[in-house]
């Protein structure tokens, strides 16, 4: 189950998804490789939520499938799981620990050691500011929780990261730290799908953009050897939906 530079990451094979005989998701086809960000882009219930539950394992495909490393996920949730680092859109974390007691206590319940200058080490690196690293999340704004969870992921050494909303709620500097560390994440080779309805962020962000509309994808755009997708583009084609 080892990650290489071609071969997909998370691939989605005609995937459909079908919820109390509801057609949710249809025949989705889409390839993540290591090192790439993949943004699902899509406007209120248009399966971004069920897409995601999918690779996560709670949702089974009622045809095609969901791999991961090209492993179906509801077949082998539990040897994934570490594999995988999940955040939602409120990061679950406990608000009367601080950062550093949250990491200790996660990475414990993983049966994983880490020492503090470690711990440190991956604070530094997600720019969370040291003089919060001893106080309780309840004083931590959206941005400050996300950074600690992707502390706590780069810890637990996850490859492969699933991104819930990641930037709703977050002010435009978080937004733009939020994104630097995602770009430097995959830079670092790991592999990162998101669900948004932000535009803006996607093209700031992802290598790939899928549109889905109705559960179905509607549009693709991938970035140019260097800079990123075109944002009016994808608006357009995003905002084509209304009058669709
Ligand atoms: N268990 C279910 N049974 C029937 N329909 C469902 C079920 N779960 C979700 N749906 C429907 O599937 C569609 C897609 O929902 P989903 O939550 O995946 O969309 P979304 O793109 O994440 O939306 P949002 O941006 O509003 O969170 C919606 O019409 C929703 O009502």
């Amino acid at each position: 189950m080892s990650i290489s530079s071609s071969n997909p990451v998370i691939s989605a094979e005609s995937l459909s998804v079908v919820l109390n005989n509801k057609k949710i998701l249809t025949d989705l086809n889409f390839n993540v490789k290591s090192g790439e960000v993949f943004a699902l882009l899509g406007g209120n219930g248009a399966g971004k939520s069920t897409t995601l539950k999918t690779f996560l394992g709670m949702i089974t495909p009622t045809s095609g499938s969901a791999k991961i490393l090209n492993l179906p996920v509801d077949q082998h949730a539990t040897e994934l799981r570490q594999k995988i680092a999940y955040l939602p859109e409120s990061v679950m974390l406990y608000a009367h620990l601080t950062a550093r007691e949250n990491i200790k206590y996660f990475l414990s319940l993983a049966g994983i050691n880490k020492r503090d200058d470690e711990i440190n080490h991956a604070l530094e690196k997600v720019s969370l500011q040291p003089k919060a690293w001893d106080e309780r999340l309840s004083q931590y704004s959206k941005g400050m929780r996300q950074k600690t969870a992707i502390a706590l992921s780069i810890l637990r050494q996850a490859p492969i990261f699933f991104l819930d909303e990641p930037t709703s709620g977050l002010d435009p500097i978080a937004i733009d730290e939020f994104n630097q560390l995602v770009s430097q994440l995959a830079s670092s080779g790991a592999t990162i799908m998101m669900v948004t309805h932000d535009v803006y962020g996607a093209c700031q962000v992802a290598n790939h953009i899928s549109l889905l509309r109705d559960g179905q994808l509607v549009g693709n755009f991938s970035s140019p050897e260097q800079g990123h997708i075109n944002t009016e583009e994808v608006h357009a084609a995003f905002a084509a939906r209304s009058l669709a």
